[in-house]
């Protein structure tokens, strides 16, 4: 049943997304293909729809209008590649961390579970395994959701804020991690940290206005763009004019 070459697979295919909320549109007409490898990072003011998109693709939330393609995979099988960490998570607290890892590679058919020992190693995680995920830390939360999504093995991983909590050492080894496995999979981050598309040779694109804009990997040209827009420099007039009553 699961005999998809993954050297087959197509890029994943967004055409025509729509998605209001009420009368509030997020996400509007968006028309994009994921590159089949390589990482790609979304940047957007908060509120701007990078959740949405995500909850979108990953089949959370219904669509108003378009389509999102994998090849020709049902949507069972196209949430077989697909593996989402999402910034805020429900984690199962009764379970020890590898109650749940082993849960989660049950449904991923292409798992492998052999590579979830050198993970554990590399997050120092192998005490805390088989410990219950009430006892966990924020950052430990984080690491026992990335054991899960890369050993899951799925050909696409969207993850959002990703680094959030985690300690210097472990995003930097995970930075390595990803840039190295993006030869033959595909990221999509999403983050406020300017800094990180300097981090990693990737694409970047800005959510605005609903729709995925291809910007600059250069994080001062970014801010420089973000400085000559005319909302920002109005909200700096705000601060000018008020800072002194503070
Ligand atoms: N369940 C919902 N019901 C109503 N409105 C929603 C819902 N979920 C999101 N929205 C609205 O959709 C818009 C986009 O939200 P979304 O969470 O996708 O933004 P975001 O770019 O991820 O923001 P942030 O950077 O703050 O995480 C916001 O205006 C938000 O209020």
């Amino acid at each position: 049943m699961f005999t998809l070459n993954k050297g087959a697979l197509d890029a994943l295919h967004i055409s025509h997304l729509t998605k209001s909320y009420k009368d509030h549109k997020v996400i509007d007409d968006l028309s994009f293909t994921f590159n089949k490898r390589g990482i790609t990072i979304i940047v957007g003011v908060n509120g701007s729809g990078k959740t949405t998109l995500f909850n979108l693709i990953n089949d959370l939330v219904d669509k108003d209008e378009g389509t999102i393609t994998l090849s020709s995979l049902s949507d069972e099988d196209k949430k077989k590649e697909c593996f989402y960490i999402p910034s805020d998570f429900y984690l199962p607290e009764y379970m020890t961390g590898k109650e749940y890892v082993d849960f989660i590679l049950s449904r991923y058919p292409y798992s492998n579970k052999e590579n979830v020992n050198w993970l554990i190693h590399l997050l120092d995680f192998d005490e805390a395994y088989h410990k219950l995920i009430e006892t966990y830390s924020y950052g430990m939360k984080k690491k026992i959701q990335i054991i899960a999504a890369i050993a899951s093995n799925t050909h696409y991983i969207f993850a959002d804020e990703v680094f959030n909590g985690l300690d210097f050492e472990t995003v930097l080894l995970l930075e390595e991690l990803f840039q190295k496995l993006s030869n033959k999979r595909a990221f999509v981050l999403i983050t406020h940290e300017m800094h990180l598309i300097q981090r990693f040779d990737c694409d970047c694109y800005m959510m605005k206005e609903g729709k995925l804009y291809h910007v600059e990997d250069d994080p001062l040209k970014m801010i420089e763009e973000i400085k000559e827009e005319k909302t920002y420099q109005k909200k700096r007039e705000l601060i000018d004019e008020h800072v002194m009553s503070l």
